[in-house]
């Protein structure tokens, strides 16, 4: 495999290409295009593939547009932590969005292919699904079905869904540790629709226009249209001739996430980024409540009855829709927040087999959860929410996500150390830090010792500006024992502000109180793996110096 060559029309006829190409207008654009250049590409390759089945060139070719396309489709985190690193894969929601991307371009290539070249991308596309296969058997996670505790009223919104032109190959039935799930009711494959939703059935603004309510929310000041809805849902919910009355009795009484934490689960959160992130969330709320109540209540009964608009209700709807909102592209272009009956039942997974499904389909006017990996029968089917840390899970979702979350990140606030005003700095560096579980690198050597080489760098400038190379120097050696040992300090403090692993409340068995101690054990696990990478780092250093001086 040859990319972008020089080739003689003869050579050409032979050959087709597909082109990936980075989006100018991704905002890690400078980023993306640096990382693609230290590989050897630029921002838009044309990847030629030889008129031939042969199975080595095929592999290769895919092999070198998969290198493209993870780093077209890395996010943030991703390219944070992976950058520099040779990774095998970034994380299981990239490594499918870069084969989802690298298949879809595949196929659109094979609708205006000729004969020969259509050959050729049909063994193109078998081997991309192939590898999808392969990476999905090796990152995948078991759930547990927990037979007998699905309730009627899960199989009557499906049968409503279906009655209104809902297609499914999903049933509802109880999944071990997440409430309801979505399964399976046959084997699918990549690409095949798991579920499939007419626009007419989602709850958008627009149901919330057409009443009354509207007339009163839109003369007020700095009202969202995500503030309407979840004031439409608070009342809409009691309603006995809603069009959506078997859809609201399907949601919970009480929603169990990190809004509606107690004392002493807020407790047991103390040295915690978690606290501050419940706390300052429920006071926002609180705020955005009574800034509205009981003002409307008095003003308007009828339409605001006091009984429907308490606190307790308001939280409620909060939590609805943080934990069950989707975030929608429609046909006209607008970006809307909805509630989607029966995709509800999708749970999130860090390996997900539906990464992306935020557009409506405006040939069919339907939202369509295309499957990027396969899902066999009675399998959960499980979606991408989001790249979301599990601190922000716990808060507006209430759980705990099974598997190691990439994007359990530690924010460092490093006092302006890089500043984009630097002399030397480029567009391509970082402003901002982090650390994450040191699991997740494969370099462990000296100079990056599993931890991020951004990060690394900046502390690198910091305490010496001449000193950037990573090579075997005394001087750099000094730097570096430095460094790791500022870090051991930072990170010790931290751990011990965590406190005494035994005396979390363990016997505790209040929901709350469980999940604020099996998160407070995750980031003990995390700050841990950091602190093991920082004395490796030191012995390897110091091993290293003593050579020099031995
Ligand atoms: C959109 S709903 C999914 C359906 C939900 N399980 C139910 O029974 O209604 C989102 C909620 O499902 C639960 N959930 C989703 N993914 C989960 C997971 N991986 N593990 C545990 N709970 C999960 C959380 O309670 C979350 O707030």
């Amino acid at each position: 495999m040859e990319v972008d060559k020089q080739l003689s029309p003869d050579e050409l006829d032979k050959e087709c290409s597909i082109l990936l190409e980075l989006d100018e207008n991704d905002p890690l654009f400078d980023k993306k295009k640096k990382l693609l250049q230290d590989n050897g590409f630029k921002t838009k390759e044309q990847v030629r593939i030889k008129r031939s089945s042969d199975p080595i060139w095929l592999s290769t070719s895919l092999k070198v547009m998969l290198q493209i396309a993870r780093i077209i489709k890395l996010d943030e985190v991703e390219l944070y932590f992976g950058g520099e690193e040779q990774l095998d894969s970034y994380s299981p929601r990239n490594e499918l969005d870069a084969l989802n991307s690298i298949l879809q371009l595949v196929e659109s290539s094979l609708s205006d292919a000729c004969e020969i070249t259509k050959n050729v991308l049909q063994d193109l596309r078998n081997l991309t699904i192939d590898k999808i296969c392969e990476f999905a058997e090796e990152n995948s996670l078991k759930t547990t079905i927990v037979e007998g505790q699905n309730s009627d009223k899960e199989k009557q919104l499906l049968q409503w869904g279906e009655n209104n032109g809902v297609k499914t190959r999903l049933q509802i039935a109880c999944v071990e540790g997440a409430g309801r799930g979505a399964i399976a009711r046959e084997d699918l494959k990549v690409g095949d629709t798991a579920l499939e939703i007419p626009t007419s059935l989602i709850i958008s603004e627009e149901l919330v226009q057409k009443t009354d309510m509207y007339h009163v929310l839109e003369k007020l000041e700095d009202t969202s249209s995500e503030t309407m809805l979840l004031l439409w849902s608070m009342k809409e919910r009691h309603n006995t001739d809603s069009q959506y009355k078997i859809y609201f009795d399907t949601l919970p009484e009480d929603f169990h996430t990190g809004l509606s934490f107690g004392i002493s689960a807020v407790m047991s959160l103390y040295g915690t980024l978690l606290l501050d992130e419940i706390m300052q969330a429920k006071e926002h709320l609180r705020a955005q409540y009574d800034k509205l109540f009981p003002a409307l209540c008095n003003e308007h009964p009828d339409i605001f009855p006091p009984e429907l608009y308490t606190w307790e209700q308001f939280l409620w709807a909060c939590e609805l829709w943080y934990s069950n909102s989707m975030k929608i592209m429609f046909a006209d272009g607008k970006l809307r927040t909805c509630l989607i009956p029966i995709a509800g039942f999708l749970n999130h997974s860090i390996y997900p087999h539906v990464v992306n499904y935020g557009r409506v389909d405006s040939a069919t006017n339907t939202i369509k959860f295309r499957l990027s990996r396969p899902c066999s029968a009675g399998q959960e089917c499980c979606l991408s929410y989001g790249n979301l840390s599990t601190s922000h899970l716990v808060t507006f979702y209430g759980f705990l996500p099974q598997g190691y979350n990439p994007y359990d990140v530690i924010p460092l606030d490093i006092g302006g150390a890089d500043d984009d005003s630097t002399e030397g700095s480029s567009t391509s560096e970082w402003t901002t830090h982090m650390v994450r579980g040191t699991w997740f690198s494969e370099n462990w050597n000296i100079f990056y010792y599993g931890l991020p080489s951004p990060f690394l760098d900046c502390l690198r400038r910091a305490r010496n500006p001449m000193l950037l190379t990573k090579t075997l120097l005394p001087e750099n050696l000094e730097n570096e024992i430095e460094i790791l040992e500022d870090l051991l300090a930072i990170f010790n403090d931290m751990m011990d502000s965590l406190g005494d692993a035994d005396l979390d409340d363990r016997k505790n068995t209040s929901w709350d109180v469980k999940l604020a101690v099996d998160f407070k054990f995750l980031q003990r696990g995390i700050v841990s793996s950091i602190l093991t990478s920082c004395h490796k780092g030191l012995d390897l250093v110091k091993h290293e110096l003593s050579k020099m001086h031995g």
